[in-house]
């Protein structure tokens, strides 16, 4: 069948992009059915099929391939299933290279990258104009949204709550220079026009901030009705009992998907090698300017950054944060060569790119 034509998939944001991807996938996986994954469960998923909702869960043969725990299937992710006759159920097959992906490591004894979203295009940072404004907290969601691939947008609740929130502005075009800031309050209904550059049909976006922001508010407002009760189909059980479908990934009236996950409300530390680079594009600039290639920017012996921090040009917060996400990023990336390492000896067989986060450009389990 012909993927592009079917309402459903169309909606959840398949398009030529994917059409051309799937193309480069072998024919056991063309033969398949691609479908989105709108929630996850510790051991299955729901998805939207050409077809409808169905519950899935990966093949044996997968389970038997992934290596790690972001091969397997993520809220966002295109998948291919086979569907079962006469059934809302499916299996899946294969995930679909990630265009972009929010990567959590999460920091235990092994240290195992978690995705907590898959293909959002931007990532909505969400941040109160109360005293829970925090500008540092916004540095860090953007090292997150770099390192994704998504584009950041951030927006400014509570707007009503403030009297200058053209100050606050300043503050976050200051570490985010080029990134679009809005305000927003849904308690007086303003500054919605401003994000219908964001939310069009098969777009998906992610939205991020700490407890409190106001985030839940914002999903409804956007959506105009409490989300959960927008998209809960009602499917009667085996009992006859009606129960709310759950989900993670909703389809707004306006053609956007909105993306709630547990793991993007609260985002812990990142891997974000390379959107840390971004976020402090302009330190690591004057670091280049240091005497010393290898300096750590702990004296002023010929180093460019102090010495823009003493001459004020470098806000002294801003490079405090820059150090502490550096030690943080330091021993993160310590523990993973541990347990890497760890699992190169007991294994003695390496899997490809077992430590690296970022997501292939290969299906991660291919059929023979
Ligand atoms: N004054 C004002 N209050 C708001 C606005 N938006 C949200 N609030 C209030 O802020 C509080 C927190 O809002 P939530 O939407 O629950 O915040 P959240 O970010 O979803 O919080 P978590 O669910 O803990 O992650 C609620 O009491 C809201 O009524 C706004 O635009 N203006
Ligand atoms: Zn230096």
């Amino acid at each position: 069948m012909n993927t592009l034509q079917n309402a459903i998939l169309q909606a959840y944001g398949w398009n030529t992009y994917w059409d051309t991807a799937l193309s480069h996938q072998n024919e056991n996986i063309q033969r398949l059915s691609p479908a989105r994954v709108v929630a996850q469960f510790s051991h299955s998923y729901n998805i939207m099929t050409e077809s409808g909702e169905h519950s899935a869960i990966v093949t044996g043969k997968f389970e038997f391939l992934a290596a790690k725990r972001g091969d397997y299937p993520s809220v966002g992710d295109w998948v291919m299933v086979e569907r079962l006759p006469n059934e809302n159920r499916s299996v899946i097959h294969a995930v679909l290279p990630r265009r972009t992906a929010m990567v959590r490591k999460a920091a235990g004894n092994v240290i195992e990258d978690q995705i907590i979203g898959a293909n959002l295009d931007y990532l909505f940072i969400v941040n109160a104009l109360n005293q829970d404004f925090n500008v540092r907290k916004i540095e860090r969601f953007l090292v997150a949204a770099w390192d994704s691939g998504a584009q950041p947008v951030v927006l400014l609740t509570k707007a009503d709550l403030c009297d200058e929130p053209e100050n606050f502005a300043r503050q976050v075009e200051n570490v985010a220079p080029g990134v679009p800031v809005h305000f927003i309050s849904a308690l007086l209904g303003q500054g919605k026009e401003a994000l219908g550059d964001y939310l069009r049909a098969g777009i998906t976006i992610g939205v991020t901030g700490s407890s409190g922001v106001g985030k839940s508010t914002l999903l409804n407002w956007l959506a105009g009705k409490p989300l959960q009760e927008v998209q809960g189909i009602r499917e009667a059980d085996a009992r006859g009992r009606h129960t709310t479908t759950h989900r993670e990934l909703f389809l707004l009236e306006n053609g956007a998907l909105v993306m709630d996950t547990p793991g993007m409300r609260e985002l812990q530390l990142w891997e974000a090698q390379d959107g840390w680079e971004h976020a402090f594009a302009d330190i690591e600039e004057l670091a280049a300017q240091c005497r010393y290639r290898d300096c750590k920017h702990d004296t002023d012996q010929g180093c460019a950054v102090i010495e823009a921090v003493n001459s004020g040009a470098l806000d002294a917060k801003r490079f405090s944060n820059y150090k502490k996400t550096a030690r943080e990023l330091a021993h993160l990336a310590r523990k993973e060569n541990a347990s890497s390492l760890k699992t190169s000896q007991k294994t003695q067989r390496s899997k490809p790119n077992k430590s690296k986060l970022r997501p292939n450009k290969k299906a991660y389990l291919q059929e023979d």
